[in-house]
């Protein structure tokens, strides 16, 4: 086994296995010996005779490569399996423990299509930083032993899969500091400085930083910030206060960014989350600017970052998420806060047709906000546990002037306006 993998399996039974099953994840174990009667984990009970299974996980040499590979290994193994694999988001991680969850796939496969499915993975063992485990099932179908997989070790150890019980929060929570959310400059500058020869534009986006960040600057004028869903009546908004209270109107990320949103949308999280929050700092720098002169308007900021990135880095119900008053909802000690959040919310039904009236193309994170409910629900729920600056949430279903004039009642109360 390559020696960057052995870490991986050293404490390898004390691992906690996770497969997402319809949206969200279900657990398994591994064991040397079964103390009497088990029954099949979840992933495993759904199998048919026939089936054999496999696993591969991405051991984070380089957690910034490792994600790349993660992210492109997807793309690649529906390329080449067989039609019928379910190729299926997997992880491990060792309960509680920071930092140990570890990326992966596991597929299922027919016995006839053992050689085509050999050779993809001794492919993939050879040149790339995976570990592959086998599943087989017993004679009598009622047990399955997992194994590292390896054309060089036949004689591995086998162990017994048994359920396990599900963490108190989705094991994403585990990796999310500094891989889906960002706390300061210095760190996601790191991981764009990083990226720089697998990705040439970061380059121009680096250069767009401000020379130096005083948070602590107080505005002379309130930055007011408006946040919601796609379609929950941001720009209307923003563009209403800008004209009805003089301000200056701007955007997280920057209009100077723009050309290269696109870009960085096809990439992995933890890069496309850098840019990001690299993108609130840019605003805020304009912020710093601006307010001196006039009241700023601000469509979307570091909630947006926040809150999208946490809840697509979990899956399932909103319990899923990390708890209420976990540090992964605290601001950034360096970045500005704004005088006021407001948060528009809409029920799902008017959000759908005032989509379609719209009528603009959608990010693929924007269409699976439409298709699944529990992801809105997550963001929602994300977005109410920032903690920072003051955050009012406004419904944003009355008519444009309505919400208009709420809002502008809110600011002349929380910002003396
Ligand atoms: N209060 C409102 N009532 C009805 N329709 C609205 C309201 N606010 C915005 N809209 C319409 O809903 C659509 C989405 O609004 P938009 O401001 O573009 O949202 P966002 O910037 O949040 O994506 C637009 O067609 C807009 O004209
Ligand atoms: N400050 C911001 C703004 C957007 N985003 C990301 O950008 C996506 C939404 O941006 P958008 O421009 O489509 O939203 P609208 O302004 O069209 O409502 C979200 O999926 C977020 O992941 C972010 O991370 N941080």
């Amino acid at each position: 086994m390559a020696r960057h993998l052995k870490p991986l399996v050293q404490r390898w039974s004390s691992r906690v296995f996770s497969v997402e099953l319809d949206g969200a994840p279900v657990y398994f174990g591994i064991r040397e010996k079964l103390r009497g009667a088990t029954v099949l984990p979840a992933v495993f009970s759904r199998l048919q005779k026939e089936d054999r299974c496999y696993s591969l996980l991405v051991c984070n040499w380089d957690r910034i490569r490792g994600d790349r590979f993660h992210w492109e290994l997807r793309d690649k193994l529906l390329k080449d399996l067989p039609p019928g694999s379910d190729v299926a988001t997997m992880s491990s991680f060792l309960p509680d423990e920071k930092g140990s969850l570890v990326k992966g796939y596991f597929f299922k496969s027919r016995a006839e299509n053992s050689p085509l499915i050999e050779g993809i993975l001794s492919d993939l063992e050879h040149t790339d930083p995976v570990l592959v485990c086998s599943y087989s099932q017993s004679e009598d179908g009622q047990q399955w032993t997992q194994s590292l997989w390896s054309h060089a070790e036949k004689k591995q150890m086998k162990f017994y899969v048994v359920p396990s019980e599900a963490p108190e929060h989705h094991p994403s929570a585990l990796n999310m500091i500094n891989s889906d959310v960002f706390y300061s400059l210095d760190e996601a500058c790191d991981v764009l400085k990083k990226c720089g020869d697998i990705i040439p534009e970061t380059q121009s986006v680096l250069r767009m930083l401000p020379s130096r960040v005083d948070a602590r600057r107080k505005p002379d004028f309130p930055v007011i910030v408006i946040e919601g869903l796609d379609a929950t009546g941001k720009t209307t908004l923003t563009e209403s206060l800008r004209d009805t209270l003089g301000a200056t109107l701007l955007r997280s990320p920057p209009q100077c960014l723009s050309t290269w949103r696109a870009r960085f949308d096809r990439e992995p999280p933890i890069i496309r989350r850098a840019f990001y929050a690299v993108g609130n700092y840019i605003t805020a720098e304009q912020i710093c600017q601006e307010s001196a002169k006039s009241p700023v308007i601000v469509d979307r900021f570091w909630h947006s970052t926040a809150a999208y990135a946490i809840a697509t880095a979990v899956t399932g119900p909103v319990s899923n998420l990390p708890h209420d008053g976990s540090e992964v909802y605290c601001w950034p000690s360096d970045l500005l806060q704004p005088s006021l959040v407001v948060l528009l919310t809409l029920d799902p039904e008017e959000r759908t047709r005032r989509l379609r009236n719209r009528g603009l193309m959608k990010t693929d994170e924007e269409q699976e906000l439409d298709h699944n409910k529990l992801f809105r629900d997550r963001v929602e729920e994300a977005y109410r546990r920032i903690i920072g600056p003051l955050c009012i949430t406004v419904d944003a279903s009355p008519s444009a002037d309505l919400v208009l004039q709420q809002v502008l009642l809110l600011i002349r109360a929380k910002c003396h306006l």
